[in-house]
């Protein structure tokens, strides 16, 4: 064995030294030239021999450990592609999603083609060797593709094939993407204070869509128009030189569907909600900062703003009473501490509000909604709803016929009903939201056979709850104005009285006037 090794070894040597010999002989004996033209065309042998080009695509790039967008926009991409070409295939549920997606196995190869040029795609992944103890299995798996292509293709592949793989692969996660519903909490701080509120965040499920939201037709169309034109206009908005985005003011009674027209409006354009509690932030920094957070292609909405904001046009008065109340509790610091506290609540004002739905730092990112709802538009700051801040004003009002026809398809499965023309006559003169109508219209079982009958008992029901709506509005309105009236007979009495009181004075007066002047006693 060892008489082997030695033999191996000398070998070795003496191959290595023939080497060394050919290789001084030909830098000796051929001039650099010759020896460059050599090297060149046995590169171009090399390269003729082997034609093709490798990239490689890692999963994570620099050194903050970044995912690659590149790499997530090739796996999508590949994704759909290998379902239906590749043999071996790896199922995994993506994060934050419910389906499953299949994508290629390791060291599978799969083959695209693009306009006629043929390329190979590769899933790899090295482990290092190291027996080091490891909390995370895996984590030092490196992962990565590597795309092949023929070297006379390199136009095309790094020109428009590249480019158009992220594009699919970013629309393809755009449409499996799980839209997530965000609301800005409270957090608390190590020290038990309250500190900086930030975002957090659960899946959007909500159900609604325009198909299930009862109001007017025309109303309907023309916002679903509305939303299409603002999510298709990054060009329109850039030319004319406006921020990307579109205040929207949904008012009216409560119970006709605000919030349900924003889940169907996230639902529609496929857009994130951002659910903006005023109360809970502190202050116009940190509104900001809650802003800047939020991404694109979402629907920011502060639901009940006139309760969220003092925005009554009283905002002065209250901040003079406040400081005066402050002048008062000079000698009971724990007092006035807790006061303080209490005013950090909320430090938002209205301008900064302002700043917020169209300031400079509202422009960042782009592609947002801004949703405000109401129940009483009247008391809000005319500043805050004008045309350009709240672009678009949407009344939700009670449930008329049209209204009711939608709700009646979707709870009841019905287009007509002989009970349809008395419903839609009440419906007219009656105000009852869309949140009482659907209340009457729910099925009370899920049996099938009595289907008929059921749907019969609940448009009853309705009938019955708009009649005694209609009485108890009518018994409302003759008592407001036999109130009225009362009121009206209080005033004209109570001013009549004042005038005789008045009169009674003047005539005191001039009597002691004359008094006075003429010493006359009558
Ligand atoms: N226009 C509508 N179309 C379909 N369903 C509706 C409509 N309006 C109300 N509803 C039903 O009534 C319920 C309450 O509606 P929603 O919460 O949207 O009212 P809102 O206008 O936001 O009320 P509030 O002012 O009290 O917040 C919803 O769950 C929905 O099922
Ligand atoms: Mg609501």
């Amino acid at each position: 064995m060892v008489m082997m090794k030695g033999e191996q070894w000398s070998n070795l040597g003496s191959t290595m030294a023939a080497i060394m010999f050919v290789y001084a002989m030909f830098r000796q004996y051929f001039p650099p030239q010759l020896q460059d033209y050599i090297f060149r065309y046995g590169k171009k042998l090399s390269n003729f021999m082997y034609p093709y080009i490798h990239v490689t695509f890692d999963e994570f790039i620099g050194e903050r450990m970044k995912k690659s967008e590149a790499f997530s926009a090739i796996q999508n991409y590949l994704s759909d592609k290998s379902s239906a070409n590749a043999k071996r295939l790896k199922a995994d549920v993506v994060k934050d999603s419910q389906s499953l997606v299949l994508s290629m196995d390791y060291n599978e190869e799969i083959t695209d083609e693009f306009n006629g040029v043929k390329l190979w795609w590769s899933a790899n992944r090295t482990t290092p060797k190291t027996q080091q103890f490891s909390f995370y299995p895996g984590a030092d798996e490196k992962r990565f593709y590597t795309l092949k292509f023929h070297k006379r293709d390199r136009q095309v592949i790094t020109g428009i094939y590249l480019s158009h793989v992220l594009k699919q692969g970013k629309a393809i996660a755009a449409d499996n993407r799980q839209r997530k519903l965000y609301s800005n909490g409270a957090g608390q701080g190590w020290l038990g204070n309250r500190s900086s509120t930030t975002w957090t965040h659960v899946a959007f499920e909500h159900p609604a869509t325009f198909d299930t939201l009862a109001m007017d037709a025309k109303k309907k169309r023309e916002i679903k128009k509305d939303l299409v034109t603002f999510s298709n206009g990054k060009e329109y908005y850039a030319k004319i030189g406006k921020a990307w985005k579109r205040g929207y003011l949904l008012y009216g009674p409560p119970g006709t569907g605000k919030s349900t027209m924003v889940a169907a409006m996230a639902n529609f354009l496929n857009y994130d909600v951002y659910d903006l509690e005023l109360t809970t932030v502190k202050n116009n920094v940190e509104l900001r900062r809650l802003l800047i957070e939020t991404s694109n292609k979402s629907i920011i909405v502060i639901e009940d703003i006139d309760c969220s904001l003092d925005l009554t046009g009283q905002r002065e008065e209250k901040k003079k009473k406040k400081k005066k109340d402050d002048k008062n509790e000079g000698g009971d610091p724990i007092g006035a501490m807790s006061k303080n506290e209490e005013r950090k609540e909320s430090e938002v004002t209205l301008s900064g509000l302002l700043n917020f739905i169209d300031g400079i730092w509202s422009a960042c990112g782009g592609e947002r909604i801004i949703v405000f709802t109401t129940n009483h538009v009247e008391k809000l700051d005319p500043a805050l709803i004008r045309r350009g801040r709240m672009d678009n004003h949407v009344e939700m009002s009670y449930c008329r016929f049209e209204a009711f026809k939608v709700l009646a398809k979707n709870y009841l499965d019905i287009d007509s009903h002989p009970l349809f023309g008395e419903i839609g006559n009440l419906l007219e003169e009656t105000d009852m939201t869309p949140a009482d109508v659907a209340e009457n219209l729910m099925l009370k079982s899920d049996d099938d056979d009595d289907d008929d009958d059921e749907v019969e008992t609940c448009l009853k029901n309705l009938i019955e709850a708009l009649k005694t709506a209609k009485e108890e509005a009518s018994k409302k309105a003759e008592e407001d104005a036999r109130l009225k009236a009362e009121k009206e007979q209080k005033e004209k009495e109570e001013a009549e009285k004042e005038q005789s009181v008045k009169e009674d004075v003047t005539q005191d007066a001039i009597s002691a006037k004359e008094v006075k002047e003429n010493g006359v006693i009558h």
